[in-house]
């Protein structure tokens, strides 16, 4: 069952009075509880895509459709890299804030803003304000919430960017874990190759601007996935160098342009 399809989808900003073509004819279709990583070149359009798909912008041509949820909850929610949450709510009422702006009963609002503080490790840290919180503890916050809305797609833009290694090791666990028990729809932007072959089911691999989709890449490595497990399957190095290659030849590509 599909969840996302886009069709002949084109998108153009004006800036400085000069035409920039930011994404040109992406045709997608995304099942339902598909994890899509999307990569692609600095600028290729990751953002733009996910913005359209968030109803944050519109397409300039094509046509994008979504599930339809009868307005019980909502279609999609979006993840940021950062400053994504609330800096005068607390962590528990930026969790509970989606649920209690749909006049959700508030018995069901404390049970499932409690389930997802518990599910990221949030728990005893729920009465601290965001500036109390480290970049981490602020993005468990954030999924947290996203999952708490209970969307039917969650987009994620670089959630684990500006982490450290090792928090971004541990969210990322914590994500599939989530994932994996509530079967959502998730397409997840990132620049790591890792980050993608340990994620997803498929990576998009988009070129340098405009923005196609070059390469549409399965990932079939079994779950539960480890770096260790992903890093010592030939098949994944192969992939690896191949969308390696693919971004090298791309940022080489839009240089030569710009030169
Ligand atoms: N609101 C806007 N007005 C004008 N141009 C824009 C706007 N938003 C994006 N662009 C341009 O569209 C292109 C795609 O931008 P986008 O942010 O989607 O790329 P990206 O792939 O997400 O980049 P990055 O990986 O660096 O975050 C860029 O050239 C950008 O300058």
């Amino acid at each position: 069952m599909s969840t996302i399809v886009i069709e002949n989808l084109s998108k153009q900003f004006s800036k400085r009075n000069k035409s920039i073509e930011a994404l040109k004819d992406i045709n997608l279709t995304i099942q339902k509880g598909e994890f899509v990583c999307l990569l692609g070149p600095s600028g290729c359009g990751k953002t733009t895509l996910l913005r359209i798909l968030a109803d944050l912008d519109t397409p300039s041509s094509g046509h994008v459709s979504l599930p339809n949820t009868n307005g019980d909850k909502p279609i999609q929610s979006m993840v940021f890299q950062e400053n994504g949450i609330f800096p005068w709510l607390t962590v528990e009422e930026n969790v509970a804030f989606g649920l209690k702006m749909r006049n959700i009963q508030s018995a069901i609002v404390k049970e499932r803003t409690a389930y997802y503080l518990d599910k990221v490790g949030l728990t005893k840290f729920k009465y601290l304000y965001p500036k109390e919180l480290s970049g981490g503890m602020k993005q468990r916050v954030s999924i947290a919430r996203a999952f708490a809305n209970d969307p039917e797609i969650l987009l994620m833009d670089e959630p684990f960017a500006a982490l450290d290694e090792q928090n971004k090791f541990i969210l990322q666990e914590e994500l599939l874990q989530i994932w994996q028990e509530t079967n959502k729809t998730v397409l997840f932007i990132t620049h790591s190759i890792d980050e993608a072959l340990l994620l997803s089911d498929r990576i998009l691999l988009m070129s340098s601007q405009p923005g196609t989709i070059a390469k549409d890449i399965p990932i079939e490595i079994t779950r539960p996935r480890t770096i260790e497990k992903v890093r010592s399957d030939p098949n994944m190095t192969r992939t690896f160098l191949d969308v390696w290659e693919h971004l090298q030849s791309e940022v080489n590509h839009s240089k030569l342009l710009e030169d």
